[in-house]
């Protein structure tokens, strides 16, 4: 794993359309059969990496074994088909010596790179933030990717914070869900060469891409993944109208597959179009209501029938 320099941090920093990767359970238990079909299927598509144990991954109901053989099973399906897909592996926590201990287990793992997430509910101050990642570069031998989402957490990360913590080599850019697009619109303004700046917020996709953002992490790209990669790829060639027509095509299914906590309504959908065998989510987490699946179900048969 070739650790980043300054000169080299413009090939790392994560570019595109990733995808923050379900984890599908069975009776309980990580369901590898489910996992390596999903690798199989999304590493054909286009996409320009994955997200293990993101938001969307249920990263806070897995054990460190379970997040190990997430990992494991991903890259061996990955080789196995000959795909070129990077992989992050999601990180959150609020004990910053905890999480650097971590970071140096995770050394020799068969990542590109780790998104983590700011200290949640202790609410720490900006100079506590920029602290908690300086501590976290100088122990992560894989780049980051500095996950900022208030509505989440409970703190968000300035830009004045997030700008001073750009200058470090491994840190190469935000996954930006701060919720305030003027906040947003000014990082992507003054981000320095080598920090991406890939927004979060599913709903503002198009708007991210057209304020320059330099991609996106999306947990509805899931579904009708082919329209998000067109979207990404109109903006690429500058053909605004067809990155409109695109965005257009998805109005509907952004709100419906965020209308209850995500990820319920994409587990729903996968295990509905055969992806995974099982919905099963971890408590806290709860499948989606019987009025939401009539909803998913009416847009499954809507979306087949359109094909
Ligand atoms: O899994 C993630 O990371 C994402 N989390 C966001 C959220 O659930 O708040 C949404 C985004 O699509 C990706």
């Amino acid at each position: 794993m070739e650790i980043p320099s300054s000169a080299n941090r413009s090939q790392v920093s994560p570019q595109g359309l990733w995808l923050p990767l379900i984890t599908p359970f069975r009776d309980g238990a990580l369901d590898e059969t489910s996992l390596r079909r999903l690798i199989r299927h999304y590493g054909t598509l286009g996409l320009d990496g994955l997200v293990l144990a993101g938001t969307t991954g249920e990263s806070l109901t897995l054990d460190e074994d379970e997040t190990q053989r997430l990992v494991e099973v991903s890259a061996d399906e990955l080789a196995r088909q000959g795909y070129r897909l990077p992989l992050y592996l999601g990180l959150s926590g609020s004990n910053t010596r905890k999480l650097a201990k971590r970071l140096h287990s995770l050394a020799d793992w068969p990542i590109a790179g780790h998104l983590i997430a700011c200290p949640y509910y202790s609410r720490p101050s900006q100079a506590g933030l920029i602290a908690h990642f300086r501590v976290l570069a100088d122990s992560s031998r894989h780049p980051i990717l500095i996950y900022n989402i208030p509505y989440r957490t409970g703190v968000n990360i300035g830009n004045e914070a997030m700008l001073q913590l750009a200058e470090r080599a491994n840190i190469v850019g935000a996954k930006d869900c701060c919720g305030d697009p003027a906040q947003s619109a000014e990082l992507i303004r003054r981000r320095p060469p080598g920090f991406s700046v890939l927004t979060g917020e599913d709903a503002f996709y198009h708007a991210a891409l057209t304020a320059g953002a330099d991609g996106a992490i999306l947990a509805s790209a899931h579904v009708e993944t082919a329209s998000f990669i067109a979207i990404r790829d109109a903006f690429a060639r500058g053909d605004e109208p067809a990155a409109g027509a695109a965005w257009r095509s998805l109005t509907d299914l952004v709100p419906l597959l965020f209308a209850e906590p995500n990820p319920a309504a994409i587990k729903y959908w996968l295990w509905r179009t055969g992806l995974i065998d099982s919905g099963e989510l971890r408590l806290p987490m709860t499948p989606v209501s019987a009025a939401l699946a009539v909803r998913l179900d009416g847009a499954i048969d809507r979306m087949k029938s359109a094909a």
